[in-house]
């Protein structure tokens, strides 16, 4: 497995780091995306007056809790007391994709969690990436080939960078957050582009 860590403060730290190749871009780290102020005010809105649930979901036979809790976002209504908007055209200058829908994940201790998953392909845009803002406690991201599971990376994501994945790394690769002994509230921030929804039913 290979390993990439990066803080902002490292002075010989890449400012972008590819984890993943392949012919959308694969996945791309970004570490100091936006500065640490920038990072720690958006983390102290969202967590306070984002409207997060916890949902509870079947798995076999019975009925589980989500691990973490969540929040949704479309882009053409967006309120105005959370920093989303702004955090949306600062993603699009990098990545210029449609975005249409906001998706945040709250991670309230290391007992929360996303299993080793791919973002379910039919609900994206086909060719365009995925963007991912962390804020908050850094935590680690595993991501792996399906092909072999032996093909990884880890990949501490640090409040305020930026990790992009491609459309077609969905199908390739699979990410997910384990479970981490200590760890201090994180927030995802991730922007999708969502097909129109005529082509959802
Ligand atoms: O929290 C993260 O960094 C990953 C979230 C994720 O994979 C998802 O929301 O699909
Ligand atoms: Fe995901």
């Amino acid at each position: 497995m290979r390993t990439a860590s990066v803080s902002r403060d490292d002075l010989f730290a890449p400012a972008m780091l590819q984890l993943v190749d392949d012919a959308q871009g694969g996945a791309r780290y970004w570490p100091g995306f936006v500065d640490a102020d920038t990072a720690r005010r958006w983390f102290e809105v969202l967590s306070a007056q984002a409207d997060w649930r916890h949902l509870r979901r079947p798995m076999y036979d019975r009925v589980v809790d989500v691990p973490r809790l969540l929040a949704n976002y479309p882009v053409d209504a967006l309120p105005a007391d959370l920093p989303l908007a702004d955090m949306l055209a600062r993603v699009r200058e990098r990545v210029p994709a449609p975005f249409s829908s906001i998706g945040m994940n709250f991670y309230r201790d290391g007992q929360d969690s996303v299993a080793m998953h791919g973002d379910k392909l039919h609900t994206l845009r086909d060719g365009h990436p995925i963007a991912l803002v962390s804020l908050g406690a850094p935590r680690r991201m595993l991501i792996r080939a399906v092909a072999d599971h032996a093909d990884r990376v880890a990949i501490d994501l640090m409040p305020g960078s930026l990790l992009v994945m491609s459309h077609a790394m969905q199908s390739t690769h699979e990410h997910g957050i384990p479970k981490a002994r200590h760890a201090a509230p994180r927030i995802s921030v991730v922007f999708r582009a969502r097909p129109p929804v005529a082509s959802l039913l």
